[in-house]
């Protein structure tokens, strides 16, 4: 009998909407009314990393997206007590904790959870403790995913910035070599009960790859559905993305009847 395929979710990343509105220091463009459109064209779920330095999303935008959408909220974050108390204070449906460095102009490295130890064990217990579901963004190292486990933490989500830029540098077998250690990575973690989700660089060509991975439940896209928004419109982009994503699934169906 052919495995059943799990669904696979799309959340819409609207950190770059607020980029472009902290250019000019005022109102527009709305992450709020971003999120509504992308929620309106199909996306499962609204991602925004509230950033230490509050570079684009800011503390009323996380608070306005939570009153507001009707859709889970996934809150990334810095793995710190400030921000800890700020989810809190929030309750979203998640949070996905993710390293970040000041001078870093995206993120850069997947989580160190192997040498997160205590403290980082106890945010994600505070975090657990108000039913908050937590995610550790991790490199696709199997030493790190077996440390996301042990934490008690539900989900992973795999870094996948450094499979795109090889991808978009046509650095086909490094490409390949990266791309078997997410395959790698994403069996390892569903084997041991952790769900799987994926992100950070992603287009529709490399969406549609990661939606043949049966173990990936969720991606979470922003930055290019940003701009690809800025020439189609959002509901336009986020409508191809999941169709994209749609592709790759049945492109998994097929192989699993074969
Ligand atoms: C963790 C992650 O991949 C996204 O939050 C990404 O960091 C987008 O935000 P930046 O572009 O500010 O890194
Ligand atoms: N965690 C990945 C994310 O939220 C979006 O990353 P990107 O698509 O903006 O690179």
């Amino acid at each position: 009998m052919t495995p059943v395929v799990k669904p696979i979710r799309l959340g819409v990343n609207i950190d770059h909407v607020a980029t472009l509105r902290n250019a000019r220091g005022g109102r527009l463009p709305d992450p709020l009314r971003a999120a509504s459109l992308a929620i309106a064209a199909g996306a499962d779920g609204i991602t925004a990393h509230l950033r230490e330095d509050r570079r684009h999303i800011r503390d009323a935008d996380m608070r306005a997206l939570k009153d507001e959408i009707s859709v889970p909220l996934n809150f990334e974050m810095a793995a710190t007590d400030q921000m800890v108390d700020i989810a809190l204070a929030i309750a979203p449906h998640a949070c996905c904790l993710v390293p970040e460095r000041r001078e870093e102009r995206t993120t850069e490295g997947g989580l160190d959870v192997v040498g997160g130890g205590a403290v980082l064990r106890g945010h994600i217990a505070r975090l657990g403790e108000a039913g908050i579901r937590v995610s550790l963004f991790v490199a696709p190292d199997p030493a790190q995913i077996g440390a996301a486990f042990d934490t008690g933490a539900a989900v992973v989500e795999l870094h996948t910035g450094h499979w795109c830029d090889l991808v978009a540098a046509g650095d086909h077998e490094p490409a390949a070599a990266e791309f078997a250690r997410l395959v790698a990575a994403a069996r390892q973690a569903d084997a041991l009960g952790l769900e799987v989700h994926a992100g950070h660089g992603l287009d529709y060509a490399t969406a549609e790859t990661m939606a043949t991975l049966g173990e990936v439940r969720e991606l979470n896209i922003g930055h290019f559905l940003v701009g690809e928004a800025l020439f189609e419109g959002l509901e336009s982009a986020v409508r191809r993305m999941r169709t994209a994503m749609a592709r790759g699934r049945a492109a998994l169906r097929a192989g699993m009847a074969a």
